[in-house]
């Protein structure tokens, strides 16, 4: 992989999170979908968010993106305080993230798609685009050039000029991080990127992951539903349960830890996932 470093991380003291939520809490009518939670994440690890379908996940990464406002509760990114910001605004200041589902435009060729990713950092405005100034041109050709160093980055510069639509599974995949990765974020989160993914898939995954922290210095945070995947490439794992944090610590305190068992084998599928694939 193409050894390029884009953090762009402001100087915080050592012991300083570069991503501190503290007391986070959301309701959706009498549902508290995230309840009081706590969690730091220090630049440049690898961090999980596990838990039972409907634990409060997704929801957890939606306050922190600006898509929800919290009801309670703060988050700040190197010392600056992102609540309150529109998603575009939170991407600005350092976090991308990919999403669930796949969502990236089918009829748009492969670095297109991490072309439009690279837009929120560019400087022209609505008329340079309009009236192709100068400007604009220099965008357009920063844009190209960051598309094809994440092309390149992720392994898929094979695909550079093909419809997204046509790619792999898995490169779909690896394609809405490269294009997450063309905002040059502090911190990246991933909502179950594994996802639909077959065993070969997963491994070159585990792989882009540690290159994502390892080479560009970005700070990750995945919530993932393959415990073998979160057991082996996660520093820390936090647990959330019933939009609590349950516990949270090492894999191997994790994966011992009899509460969380418990949680899992009360929740159907995710139980076996947890069962089988834990150990
Ligand atoms: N916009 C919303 N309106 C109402 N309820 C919501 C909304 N978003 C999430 N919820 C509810 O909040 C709870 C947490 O959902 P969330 O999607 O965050 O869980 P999750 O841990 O990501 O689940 P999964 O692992 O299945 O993706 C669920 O009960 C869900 O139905």
């Amino acid at each position: 992989m193409t050894q390029i470093r884009m953090t762009q991380v402001a100087p915080t003291a050592p012991s300083a999170p570069l991503l501190d939520v503290q007391h986070l809490t959301k309701s959706f009518g009498g549902l508290t979908a995230v309840n009081d939670v706590t969690f730091q994440v220090p630049e440049r690890r690898i961090i999980s968010v596990i838990g039972p379908n409907g634990a409060g996940k997704t929801t957890f990464f939606n306050l922190i993106t600006g898509i929800y406002a919290p009801d309670r509760g703060t988050v700040n990114l190197a010392g600056r305080s992102l609540v309150g910001l529109r998603p575009d605004q939170v991407v600005e200041a350092g976090i991308s993230r990919t999403f669930q589902n796949i969502r990236l435009f089918p009829s748009m060729t492969a670095e297109e798609n991490i072309m439009l990713g690279r837009g929120v950092r560019l400087r022209g405005g609505f008329w340079d685009s309009v009236l192709h100034t100068a400007r604009f041109q220099k965008d357009e050709e920063e844009a190209r050039n960051t598309a094809r160093l994440m092309l390149d980055f992720v392994g898929l510069s094979k695909w550079r000029g093909e419809l997204s639509t046509n790619l792999p599974y898995g490169d779909q995949r690896k394609l809405e991080i490269a294009r997450a990765l063309a905002t040059t974020p502090k911190l990246i989160l991933l909502d179950e990127p594994a996802a639909g993914m077959n065993p070969r898939e997963t491994e070159d995954l585990k792989a882009l992951i540690r290159a994502i922290r390892d080479e560009l210095g970005v700070t990750v945070v995945l919530i993932e539903h393959d415990m073998r995947l979160v057991m082996t490439l996660s520093e820390n794992i936090t647990v959330l349960n019933y939009g609590s944090k349950l516990a949270e610590g090492l894999p191997h305190e994790i994966r011992n830890n009899p509460e969380v068992m418990t949680a899992y084998l009360g929740s159907g599928a995710a139980a076996g996932n947890y069962g089988k694939e834990a150990r």
